[in-house]
């Protein structure tokens, strides 16, 4: 398809018709009543930019650093399992697209392309996402295998010690296709998320391997502190995309308070409603170093593979050059907590 789409939910349109009704479905849905779900994308309607005038610039530079990797665009692809359901292409078309878009791809534990073949596809940056699986043995593989295999960061997702309730997904009685498969792991094993680990787990985990660890799943001040004792090097304010805990605050809700117990020793990142280049610069204005887009991303996959994923990047960077140039920010670190008026209306 050569139809270019100027916003991301035009891809969205274009991708309902295009996918699969339980696959839609799945990645759709979020948990329970959706509160959180649609909460994460209201909450942004509440920030108003307090634009400034007059800043001379040229194009705005709209470049970045993660853990110290350099990105061309503060916006990242967030891991997502299952890729395949979206596109035949899978992981292998969006970790290619999220290249062209000269930045970083987080593969997920649940991928349906192995680890190894996804980092022998690489033009990017690539972190690995682990879930806390039971038996211990089957993270620790995946660990060392990440390593292995040249992933620059562990990301550990802390928010999933249940997988959460796709009400919405489970009423309509839809189930995955059965050719879709974790792929990281042999037709036998079933890997099981586990309820049964504390923080511990990163000095466990740091036993293991040298790289960065970082936390995706923080909503708060508390276990903000909590990961920062514990050496993470970064964090990831998320509510996994409404899909865990319904009633969690909403991303954007819990960044500041996640950012000032930070006090800038570990980088805060955000995933979760993220579906605009104005969203993404709320998220840098609210203390933000970078964001990570879900099923904005797989939009992308679905309509175009990895062109649609690449053009799902392109225009988020278009929109937020435009939000820059005309508040005023010639560059990212310019994005800041003055430019940015909560209206509750
Ligand atoms: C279909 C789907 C699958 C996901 N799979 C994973 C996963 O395997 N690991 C993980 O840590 N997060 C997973 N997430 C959560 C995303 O990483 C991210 O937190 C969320 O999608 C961000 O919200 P957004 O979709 O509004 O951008 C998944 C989300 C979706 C929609
Ligand atoms: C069993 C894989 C779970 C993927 C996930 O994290 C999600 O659907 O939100």
């Amino acid at each position: 398809m050569d139809t270019q789409y100027i916003q991301t939910k035009q891809y969205e349109e274009a991708a309902r018709s295009l996918v699969d009704a339980a696959a839609w479905c799945y990645a759709e849905s979020g948990c329970g009543n959706e509160q959180t779900l649609r909460a994460n994308i209201a909450a942004f309607e509440h920030l108003y930019i307090r634009p400034r005038m007059l800043v001379p610039m040229d194009a705005p530079d709209l470049s970045t650093t993660v853990l110290g990797t350099s990105i061309s665009l503060p916006v990242m692809a967030a891991p997502v399992g299952f890729q395949q359901l979206w596109h035949p292409e899978g992981e292998r078309a969006s970790v290619q697209g999220t290249g062209q878009a000269q930045t970083l791809y987080v593969a997920s534990s649940s991928a349906t392309t192995s680890l190894e073949e996804i980092a022998g596809r690489v033009c990017s940056p690539l972190w690995f996402q682990l879930y806390l699986f039971e038996p211990r043995s089957l993270s620790a593989q995946l660990v060392q295998r990440a390593q292995q295999a040249g992933y620059q960061a562990i990301v550990v997702t802390v928010d999933t010690p249940y997988y959460g309730r796709k009400e919405r997904f489970w009423r309509n009685q839809y189930s995955l296709p059965e050719h879709i498969r974790k792929a990281n792991f042999s037709d036998d094993v079933d890997p099981m998320v586990s309820s049964t680990f504390d923080w511990g787990v990163f000095d466990w985990l740091r036993t293991l391997t040298d790289l960065p660890l970082i936390v995706k799943g923080i909503l708060t001040a508390e276990d903000t502190c909590k990961a920062i004792e514990h050496g993470v090097a970064a964090i990831v304010v998320s509510n996994h995309g409404g899909r865990q805990l319904d009633a969690a605050l909403p991303s954007i809700v819990a960044l500041p308070e996640v950012v000032g117990a930070a006090r800038g020793e570990v980088e805060v990142y955000l995933d979760g409603g993220i579906r605009t280049g104005t969203d993404v610069f709320k998220a840098l204005a609210s203390g933000a170093r970078a964001v990570f887009i879900g099923r904005s991303l797989l939009w992308g996959l679905a309509v175009q593979g990895a062109e649609g994923v690449n053009q799902i990047f392109a225009i988020l960077r278009e929109e937020l050059e435009y939000a820059m140039v005309l508040s005023g920010c010639p560059d990212v670190n310019c994005i800041t907590s003055d430019l940015l008026k909560e209206c509750n209306w």
